[in-house]
């Protein structure tokens, strides 16, 4: 994605995005831990920065925040400019509202107390906003207790409707439903979201689970080694991703080698296109279990190749176990000994030993040349 100039410090645009983050940059102890980072976020819109534990997901967060600088690269607002390299607005002059992991809620003041205390007017509008709010998150008859009398997810949900009430036009949440148990999460995260959507807010948001990123997000922003390494669509980033390590976050996957000719790849379950691959190339061709089709084997054979599926290839069943709404077998290939894994709708569960055969989808598999 190309990003355009950045505007200059107070002036804007019409079609200024809520959020443009644009080659961002930060160095800790000599270390660059996030490297040119760029992205825009529109109103309404929700980006996920993904990817593992210190990835520098959190440090961008910060800087955009105003609690970090940055090194280089610059933060705008609805086209005015909030820091650059030289410059930076205080974080309290920002609008932005920030849900950390580490909520703090005020210790000696009630629930109310607490989700009005950014805002400003009538006392009755502020008290209808409070109202508004601790009903979104189910607390309603809290107002007047204190944290202390409330347990971790409560007072969580309570940090969620304090940074939600002055309706901030840009949210920075980091791991924001984490403390939730299951029961409560799915529900709090989607009434969240839907009102920052309904107020137009700009989202990002920081995880390091894939399912909360795909659930949640417009926009993916894959991080690794402080770099984004590909952004887009969940649905995209899911089914084109960028490089084997991209395909790895989102699921478990099987690799098979092959080497290139003729824009080629000659493997035991027929041949792949690899365009753009030069001859003589050794690719790696990734495919995750969902997309491994199974057939009994019938007399030593199994079904006929088809354009769809290539050609099926045998396999033994090494263990085969039930994972609630799927069943994930392993098996042992009879062509090279190795390991390959499927997973099948419900339960099916054979015995090790079963010969099957498998065959692989060709629209699902990504081939990608072998990086040393
Ligand atoms: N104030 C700091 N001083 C020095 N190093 C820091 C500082 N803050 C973060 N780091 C380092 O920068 C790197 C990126 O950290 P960051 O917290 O941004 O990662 P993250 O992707 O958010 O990880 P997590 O999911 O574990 O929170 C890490 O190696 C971390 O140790």
């Amino acid at each position: 994605m190309s990003l355009d100039t950045p505007t200059a410090p107070g002036e804007t645009t019409a079609q200024a995005p809520r959020l443009e983050v644009a080659h961002l940059s930060c160095v800790f102890d000599g270390r660059e831990v996030v490297r040119d980072v760029s992205f825009r976020v529109a109103p309404g819109e929700i980006m996920c920065l993904l990817g593992p534990s210190g990835c520098g997901k959190s440090t961008t967060l910060r800087v955009i925040a105003g609690i970090e600088r940055q090194s280089a690269g610059s933060v705008h607002a609805d086209g005015k400019m909030l820091c650059n390299e030289v410059f930076s607005t205080p974080p309290e002059a920002r609008g932005i509202g920030l849900i950390f992991q580490d909520f703090a809620l005020f210790p000696h003041l009630t629930v109310g107390q607490n989700v009005s205390f950014g805002l400003r007017g009538p006392k009755a509008r502020v008290q209808a906003r409070v109202g508004e709010l601790l009903e979104r998150v189910d607390l309603v008859g809290y107002a007047d207790k204190t944290p202390h009398m409330l347990s971790g997810g409560e007072q969580q949900r309570v940090a969620l409707a304090r940074a939600l009430a002055p309706r901030p036009r840009i949210m920075l949440m980091d791991e924001p439903f984490s403390g939730l148990d299951n029961r409560l999460r799915d529900g709090i995260r989607d009434e969240t979201l839907q009102l920052l959507k309904e107020e137009g807010t700009a989202v990002v948001l920081v995880t390091h689970e894939p399912e909360e990123a795909m659930r949640m997000a417009d926009q993916i922003a894959l991080m690794r080694d402080g770099q984004i390494v590909q952004k887009g669509a969940p649905y995209n980033i899911y089914n084109a991703p960028c490089d084997k390590a991209a395909a790895a976050f989102f699921s478990d996957i099987n690799v098979i080698r092959g080497r290139v000719t003729g824009l080629l790849t000659d493997t035991v379950f027929g041949q792949f296109l690899a365009p753009g691959v030069g001859d003589g190339t050794e690719v790696e061709i990734v495919f995750r279990p969902q997309h491994v089709k199974l057939d009994f084997d019938r007399h030593g054979s199994g079904p006929n190749p088809t354009p769809q599926d290539g050609v099926p290839a045998r396999g033994l069943v090494e263990r085969a176990r039930f994972m609630g709404h799927e069943s994930l077998v392993e098996f042992r290939m009879d062509f090279d000994g190795g390991r390959l894994k499927a997973t099948v709708p419900g339960v099916f569960l054979p015995k090790p030993g079963t010969p099957l055969w498998l065959s692989v989808r060709r629209d699902r598999c990504f081939v990608f040349p072998v990086t040393a």
